[in-house]
């Protein structure tokens, strides 16, 4: 059964205190304002803020945590990075891996990101592979073979065991914090082209029931029609998610 997922990442926002209000704010929303079970809720805050916030939502079972990054490595002289068994340890689900900014900024290549899926894998978290074109290949219209590209070099590589732990973002880079969303169709149109390979990759059955997440410019505006899209599975939202009313608006167009 497919899982429908509304995902915040916040990037690289809120003190300790705001975080703290924000996350109270969505889990007592999320509490009196979602009904059912159709819809799981992640919130992706930065790393000094993940302990705190994994014991204020442990009692609301729709409320998930999930990192920005993990280590490709076990432990060890790696200053400044963070494993999979110290998010594990600290009560995270999920991870962020391979988001454009990680690509983009810090140069991270597929070699990398199958790594770091590997890392969290070992220790049950399960990655959001992040996947996306940037406009000079939307323009040219290379968009479908330069994501299948990037599903083939980093997710071909995992069994059929770690692929059913995973979710898949497709974000855009052209969208992302620009207000320019894909439309509904065109978000429709490439969901329904990445499941084709991950069926040609893996199986039909585990490429249907795989959670395909839209990020990039998504908001309560938008959200109703780009989630009603039969392979749209939910969303991966930044600037939206860092506003409480927003974000609930957005789970709720579910
Ligand atoms: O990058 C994103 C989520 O990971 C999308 O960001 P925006 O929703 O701010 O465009």
């Amino acid at each position: 059964m497919r899982k429908n997922i509304v995902a915040g990442n916040w990037k690289m926002n809120k003190t300790y205190q705001d975080a703290q209000a924000l996350v109270s704010e969505i889990d007592n929303m999320v509490k009196d304002e979602v009904s059912g079970d159709n819809v799981e809720v992640i919130v992706t805050p930065p790393f000094p803020f993940l302990h705190s916030i994994s014991k204020l939502i442990q009692g609301n079972s729709r409320m998930h945590l999930a990192a920005q990054d993990v280590s490709a490595h076990e432990s060890g002289a790696y200053t400044g990075e963070v494993s999979a068994s110290m998010l594990k340890s600290v009560g995270v689900e999920y991870v962020l891996v391979g988001h454009s900014e990680r690509r983009q900024y810090h140069n991270e290549d597929a070699d990398l990101l199958l790594k770091k899926m590997k890392a969290a894998l070992a220790q049950g978290i399960k990655p959001i592979f992040c996947c996306g074109e940037p406009l000079e290949v939307r323009e040219a219209d290379d968009h479908f073979k330069y994501v299948a590209q990037q599903l083939r070099e980093t997710v071909a590589h995992l069994s059929n065991e770690e692929f059913d732990q995973i979710v898949i973002a497709y974000e855009p880079i052209w969208a992302i914090g620009t207000g320019r969303t894909a439309s509904s169709a065109q978000a429709q149109e490439m969901h329904a082209s990445i499941r084709e390979e991950l069926s040609r990759l893996f199986n039909a059955e585990a490429a249907y029931n795989k959670t395909i997440l839209y990020g990039g410019s998504a908001n309560p505006g938008n959200a109703k029609e780009l989630f009603a899209q039969p392979d749209v599975d939910g969303g991966l939202i930044g600037g939206a998610s860092l506003k409480s009313r927003d974000f609930t608006d957005i789970i709720k167009s579910f």
